[in-house]
C-alpha cells in the first residue's frame, strides 16, 4: 500500500512468544504419524541409531590410535586387533552413510505425503467457512500463511527430528568428555553461550518480518499475475501497462528486500562476532588437552578422542541452538495453520436444527429485511418485504448496485440479515439445517466459475455425484443449449476448457454461459436462481434460453435477475428495486399500468430496439 509504514519491528515477536508456539508441535507430530505410521517410526528409529554412531566412531578412533602407539613400541607386531578395529570402523562408516540416506529419503516421502494431506485439509476447511469469513482480508492473510508454509512444515518436521537426534549425540559425547575431564565443560559452556545469546536476540524476527508483510506479498502475487498472465494480456498490451505494473512490483519488492537485507546483515554481523568468541574458547580447550597429553596424563588416543569430541560437541551445541530458533520460527507458521484449521464456522445458533420440508408448499418470505455487509456501516438493502411463492417465477430488476445479488446471498444464507428475517413455510430459515437447506437451490451466479477442467466436469459441477451419469449430463446440455458447444469441440465432453492446460480450448462468453446454465439443470433443484445468466447470449439465444427455462421448470420456484426487459416480462411477477428498497412488485401488466420506474425503463429499452 503506498505510503503505509511497514516495519517488522512494529509487530516483532519475542523469544517467549516464539517459544510458546512450540505447544503446537505435539499435534503436528500426531498428524504426521497418522499420515504414515510405518514410515514415521522407521524414521525415528533410524535417527536414534544414527545418533549414537558419532561417539562410537570417535571411541573407535581413539582405540585405533592407542593400538598404533602400542604396536610402534613392540618388537614383534601383532596387527590382528588393529585390523579388526579398522574393519569395524569401516563397516560403521558405511552403515552410517546408508542410515543417513535412508533418513533423508523417509523425510522426503513423509514430507510429501504430509504436504498433500495439509493441502487437502486447507481446501476442505475453506469450503466449510462462511462467505463473510472468506471475504475478510484478515482471514485471507491467515489462509495465505497457512497455505504458503506447506513446504516449510516439511522442513520443520526434519528439523525437529534432527534436533532429537542431535540431543542424543550431545548427551553421549558429553558423557564421554566428562568421564575424562570434567573441567572441559566450563570451556564448552563459554564456547556456546555466545551462540545462544545471538539466537535469542534474533528469535522470531524473520517470522515477524514475513508476517508483517503478508498483505504486501499478496499484493505482489497479484501484481505478478496482473502483469504476466493470459487473462490480463490484452489490456496490459493495449494500454501499455507493463512498465507501470513492473515498477509497482519493483517498488514494493525493493522495500521488502531492504528490510530483509538489514535483518540478514545484523544477523551475519553479530553471528560472526559471537563465533570468534566461541572459537577462542575451543582453542583454549585444545591447548589444555595438548598440555595434559604432553604431561603424560592423556594418551595420544585420548587426545584425538577429546579434541574430536569437544569440537563436535561445540558444533552440535551451536547447531542445536541455531536450529532451535529455526524451529520456533517455523512453529509460528504452524500456529497459523492450526488456527486456520480451528476456525469455527458459525451457524447462528447451536440449538437443534429442523429438517427441511420435503416439498415447498407455501414459499419464502422476506420480512422487513435489512442488511449491512460485515465491517461496513452502509445499509445495502433495507425494509425489504416480499414473498417468493412456491412454483412462481419472480424476476428482480433494478440499477447496478441496488442489492439484487445481495438478496440472493441472503436467501441462500451466505449471510444473516442484519435486521428482519427470512422465512420458509412461515419458519425462520435459520432454524433449518444449513447444508440441507442449500440443497434446495440450483444457482448460477453472474460471476459463475469457469473451471479450467473438462467440459463434462464443468457441467457436472451442478451435481458432482452424477458425473458418471452421461444421460443426465446430455439432458442438461440439451436443455441449456450447450449441446451445440459440445459438438463444436474436437474432444466433446472430454475437452479441457480454458487456456491454462495442454489441449485447453477457451470459449466465448455466451458459450460459457450455456455451460453454466447446464450446471443448474444438472441438479433437480426445488428452487432455481439465475443471476444474469444470459447477459452474454445474443438476443435470439437469450429469448430461446428463457422460454425453455420457463417450460422446463414448470412448477418449480425460480428467481431471475436480468437487465433485459424482454426477458423479465416472461416472469410471473417482477420486483423492482431502487436504492436497496422494493419500489414496486407485480405482473408485467400491473407494473406497466403502475407507470412508474418499470414502465419507464421498459419503454426506454423497447424504444431502443425499434
Ligand atoms: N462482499 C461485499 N462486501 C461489501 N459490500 C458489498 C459486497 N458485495 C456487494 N457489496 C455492495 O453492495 C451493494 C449491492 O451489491 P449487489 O451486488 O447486491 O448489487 P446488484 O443489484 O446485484 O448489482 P448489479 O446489477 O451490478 O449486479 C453494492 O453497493 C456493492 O458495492
Amino acid at each position: 500500500m503506498p505510503g503505509k509504514k511497514r516495519s517488522f519491528e512494529t509487530n516483532n515477536i519475542n523469544f517467549r512468544e516464539s517459544f510458546a508456539s512450540l505447544k503446537f508441535v505435539p499435534r503436528f507430530f500426531k498428524e504426521i504419524r497418522k499420515v504414515n505410521p510405518l514410515l514415521f517410526y522407521s524414521n525415528v528409529t533410524g535417527r536414534i541409531l544414527n545418533a549414537i554412531l558419532p561417539v562410537v566412531m570417535l571411541w573407535l578412533g581413539k582405540l585405533i590410535i592407542d593400538e598404533v602407539v602400542v604396536q610402534i613400541g613392540l618388537e614383534t607386531k601383532d596387527m590382528e586387533r588393529l585390523w579388526i578395529l579398522v574393519a569395524v570402523e569401516f563397516l560403521l562408516a558405511v552403515f552410517s552413510d546408508l542410515l543417513s540416506r535412508g533418513i533423508s529419503l523417509s523425510d522426503a516421502l513423509l514430507g510429501d505425503q504430509y504436504s498433500i494431506e495439509t493441502s487437502v485439509r486447507i481446501i476442505k476447511k475453506t469450503s466449510e467457512l462462511n462467505l463473510d469469513q472468506l471475504e475478510d482480508s484478515e482471514f485471507y492473510d491467515k489462509l495465505e500463511r497457512a497455505r504458503r508454509q506447506t513446504t516449510g512444515r516439511v522442513g520443520l518436521m526434519s528439523n525437529i527430528l534432527a534436533q532429537g537426534e542431535d540431543l542424543i549425540v550431545i548427551l553421549s559425547l558429553l558423557a564421554g568428555v566428562v568421564s575424562f575431564e570434567p573441567w572441559l565443560i566450563i570451556l564448552l559452556v563459554v564456547s556456546v553461550v555466545p551462540t545462544i545469546i545471538n539466537e535469542i536476540k534474533f528469535s522470531g524476527t524473520s517470522y515477524s518480518l514475513a508476517r508483517s508483510w503478508t498483505q504486501e506479498r499478496r499484493e505482489l502475487d497479484y501484481l505478478r499475475y496482473a502483469g504476466a498472465s493470459d487473462v490480463t494480456a490484452k489490456e496490459v498490451k493495449l494500454f501499455g501497462l507493463s512498465d507501470y505494473l513492473a515498477d509497482r512490483f519493483k517498488g514494493l519488492s525493493d522495500k521488502y528486500y531492504q528490510q530483509s537485507k538489514r535483518l540478514a546483515k545484523q544477523r551475519a554481523g553479530w553471528g560472526s562476532f559471537f563465533n570468534v568468541i566461541g572459537t577462542a574458547a575451543y582453542y583454549g580447550a585444545y591447548v589444555f588437552i595438548v598440555f595434559r597429553t604432553v604431561a603424560g596424563v592423556f594418551s595420544l588416543g585420548d587426545l584425538t578422542f577429546l579434541s574430536g569430541s569437544f569440537n563436535r560437541l561445540r558444533s552440535k551445541l551451536q547447531g542445536f541452538f541455531t536450529r532451535f530458533t529455526q524451529i520456533t520460527d517455523s512453529a509460528l507458521y504452524l500456529q497459523d495453520y492450526f488456527e486456520f484449521l480451528d476456525l469455527t464456522f458459525d451457524e447462528t445458533s447451536s440449538e437443534e436444527k429442523l429438517p427441511i420440508p420435503e416439498k415447498i408448499e407455501k414459499g419464502f418470505e422476506f420480512r422487513n429485511v435489512g442488511f449491512k455487509y460485515p465491517k461496513s456501516d452502509k445499509w445495502v438493502v433495507r425494509n425489504i418485504n416480499f414473498e417468493l411463492r412456491a412454483g412462481e417465477k419472480l424476476a428482480f430488476v433494478g440499477e447496478n448496485g441496488t442489492g439484487k445479488t445481495t438478496l440472493i446471498k441472503l436467501l441462500l444464507r451466505f449471510y444473516e440479515p442484519t435486521e428482519g428475517e427470512i422465512l420458509l413455510e412461515n419458519i425462520p430459515v435459520k432454524n433449518y439445517d444449513q447444508t440441507a437447506y442449500r440443497q434446495y437451490f440450483g444457482v448460477i451466479f453472474q460471476d459463475f466459475v469457469k473451471f479450467e477442467l473438462t467440459l463434462r466436469e464443468n457441467i457436472a459441477m451442478g451435481e458432482i455425484g452424477e458425473i458418471e451419469n452421461q444421460g443426465r449430463i446430455d439432458s442438461a446440455a440439451e436443455k441449456s443449449l450447450a449441446r451445440e458447444v459440445v459438438s463444436d469441440l474436437p474432444l466433446g465432453y472430454d475437452q479441457p476448457l480454458g487456456k491454462r492446460f495442454k489441449h485447453g480450448k477457451d470459449l466465448s462468453g455466451g458459450q460459457w454461459q450455456k455451460i453454466a446454465i447446464a450446471r443448474a439443470y444438472m441438479k433437480d433443484a426445488e428452487v432455481l436462481i439465475l443471476d444474469e445468466p444470459t447477459s452474454a447470449l445474443d438476443a435470439r439465444a437469450e429469448t430461446e434460453a428463457f422460454q425453455r427455462f420457463i417450460q422446463l421448470t414448470k412448477g418449480k420456484t425460480a428467481v431471475i435477475i436480468s437487465h433485459r426487459f424482454s426477458t423479465v416480462r416472461i416472469a410471473d411477477r417482477i420486483m423492482v428495486l431502487k436504492d436497496g428498497s422494493v419500489l414496486e412488485i407485480g405482473t408485467h401488466e400491473e407494473l406497466m399500468r403502475n407507470d412508474k420506474l418499470y414502465a419507464e425503463l421498459f419503454n426506454l429499452q423497447a424504444a431502443g430496439y425499434q
